[in-house]
């Protein structure tokens, strides 16, 4: 059920235009909802190793996609989730340079189910915001029982780089501060609430901090800059 009720969102997400990228631009968003093709391949939709938390932020969320107001943002694990062809279009000479790429996976989507990054994402267009719901599994610690503060950081900057491309289109990240204030207990679900604070020219500028479910405790605080990409420019 929660499978159609998400298929439908992608729909719905397409038909409104998605993350209104510049004009020209259609910006990755839309390609995200557009790619039907992928979406048995969906990774953010609920499976056996969500806690109750995890599920039931989920489902509000879902719900809250109903008026049209939050949108659900699938995600896939391989190297596409990026369009590589967008990229590159990207770079000066139009070659990634890695030989190793036709095994590349999105590193947040390459755990086996339940033991690293679970998480779902969704967006709100009008208020600029992207919210990330998140459970560390097991392969993820540092402190004994504790979620490890790059693993931390790794999703605090997928969340970031979500919001900054949903703005602009496709960025990197070019700065990323991080407050890390309680450690966060491995297989508990987080919330990361992130939005863009200023965009300057090919500059965005965005914030979030992590909490628990309840709300009550605030585990992580984080301020980052990403770039938007310029046709053309070598990166390397
Ligand atoms: C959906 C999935 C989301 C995934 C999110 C994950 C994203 C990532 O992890 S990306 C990986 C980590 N990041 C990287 O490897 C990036 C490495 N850095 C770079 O390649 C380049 O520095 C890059 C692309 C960020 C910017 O390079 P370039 O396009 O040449 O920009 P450049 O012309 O130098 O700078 C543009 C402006 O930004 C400013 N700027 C650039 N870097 C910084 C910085 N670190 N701090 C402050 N300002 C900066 C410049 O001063 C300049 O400002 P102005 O226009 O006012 O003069």
């Amino acid at each position: 059920m929660l499978r159609s009720c998400a298929a439908r969102l992608r729909t719905l997400g397409a038909g409104r235009g998605g993350a209104r990228p510049p004009a020209g631009n259609p910006g990755p968003a839309q390609r995200w909802f557009s790619s039907e093709k992928l979406s048995a391949n969906d990774r953010s939709l609920p499976n056996p190793s969500w806690n109750k938390d995890l599920r039931l932020l989920f489902e509000q969320f879902m719900k809250k996609c109903e008026d049209g107001s939050w949108t659900h943002m699938p995600s896939y694990s391989y190297k596409n989730t990026l369009s590589t062809q967008d990229f590159t279009t990207l770079i000066r000479d139009g070659k990634l340079p890695n030989k190793h790429l036709s095994q590349a996976q999105l590193f947040t989507r390459s755990y086996e189910e339940g033991l690293g990054f679970e998480y779902v994402m969704f967006y709100n267009d009008a208020e600029n915001r992207t919210i990330c719901f998140f459970q560390g599994g097991p392969y993820l610690q540092g402190a004994p029982g504790f979620l490890h503060g790059g693993a931390i950081s790794t999703m605090i900057d997928a969340t970031l780089g979500t919001s900054a491309m949903i703005a602009v289109g496709i960025v990197m990240t070019a700065n990323l501060n991080i407050t890390f204030k309680r450690p966060i207990p491995l297989g508990s679900a987080v919330v990361i609430n992130s939005q863009v604070d200023k965009i300057e020219g090919r500059k965005v500028f965005v914030s979030c901090n992590v909490r628990s479910a309840d709300e009550k405790t605030v585990y992580t605080e984080a301020t980052s800059l990403f770039i938007k990409l310029e046709p053309g420019k070598s990166l390397t």
